[in-house]
């Protein structure tokens, strides 16, 4: 079975307008882009059409790629101190003069849709999410949309990033699967994949995902965001050899990626009902 990522992501955007148009509500999101690189242009400019889309009201800020990382954390403060601005996102990777985590940490968390600040990461490791990062609550949906079994299974990250590999293994552990995070010194990686029901990858590398990791019947996500020898995208698994032998398979592109955006802008609602009823002061 093909894990149609489109289509959850087209599905839940429709019901997230009906449900924006319901509440009365105008969410607000604002993007901070640093630098010209022409793929997270493109991902700004689909997250900017998506709020369109559903009726979140959105304003981008770009930044050159020179920018210090002073003057990044400036336009955050002033983002976080905007009662008009809902949602905060900060187009990642940074270059390299901008130091990511003092950008990230400076994010009010409840503005955090991304799910980076620590607070969030801890949250969700502690089993209380409020805003979890978008690829992995996306992996989730789609998870939950096509009924795979979660709780008892035994799930295999492949990742340890703080953006997908960690949050997703909390994700799965908080739906009661056993989990377990590989990564670059795992001593038998194909002996750990092959025994996951889910096996998720994350690693960035082209087919580095082959039919002799999976076992028969496994749900394989696919996170990858790889060009193949003829520059075509393509995910970390090595989907034509590996289709064959999964019980459901994300495919790249139209897997994943459309999911993480259709989570920024729940995560956006989400941000702008919590200012709504003011039961953020948990914080
Ligand atoms: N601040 C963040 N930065 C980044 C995130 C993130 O969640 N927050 N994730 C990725 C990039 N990303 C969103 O930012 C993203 C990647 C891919 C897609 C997507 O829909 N891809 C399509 C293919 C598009 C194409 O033609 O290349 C697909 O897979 O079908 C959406 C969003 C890193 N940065």
């Amino acid at each position: 079975m093909i894990l149609d990522g489109k289509a959850v992501s087209e599905k839940r955007l429709e019901l997230l307008k009906e449900m924006i148009e319901e509440s009365g509500l105008y969410p607000r999101l604002a993007t901070v882009i640093v630098g010209e690189d022409p793929a997270s242009q493109m991902y700004v400019r689909m997250k900017h059409r998506a709020c369109e889309r559903v009726g979140i009201g959105s304003i981008r800020i770009d930044l050159p790629a020179d920018a210090s990382t002073e003057r990044v954390l400036e336009v955050i403060v002033k983002l976080n101190n905007d009662p008009d601005i809902n949602g905060i996102l900060v187009q990642m990777p940074l270059p390299p003069g901008v130091d990511t985590g003092r950008v990230i940490n400076a994010v009010a968390p409840n503005k955090d849709v991304d799910g980076f600040h620590p607070c969030n990461i801890g949250r969700l490791f502690s089993g209380d999410p409020l805003f979890a990062p978008c690829t992995p609550q996306g992996i989730m949906t789609i998870l939950e949309e096509y009924r795979i079994p979660i709780a008892g299974k035994h799930a295999v990250v492949i990742g340890r990033s703080i953006d997908v590999g960690r949050p997703m293994a909390a994700l799965l552990l908080n739906a009661d699967a056993t989990v377990t995070i590989c990564h670059s010194k795992t001593g038998d990686l194909k002996e750990e994949a092959r025994r996951a029901d889910i096996l998720v990858s994350a690693v960035g590398k082209a087919k580095f995902v082959g039919p002799d990791m999976v076992k028969e019947g496994a749900a394989v996500i696919d996170v990858g965001i790889n060009h193949d020898e003829d520059g075509k995208l393509c995910g970390d698994v090595d989907f034509e050899a590996v289709k064959d032998v999964a019980g459901a398979i994300t495919p790249v592109p139209g897997g994943v990626g459309p999911m993480t955006i259709a989570t920024l802008m729940e995560n956006t609602f989400k941000a702008a009902r919590l200012e709504t009823c003011n039961s953020i002061t948990a914080w």
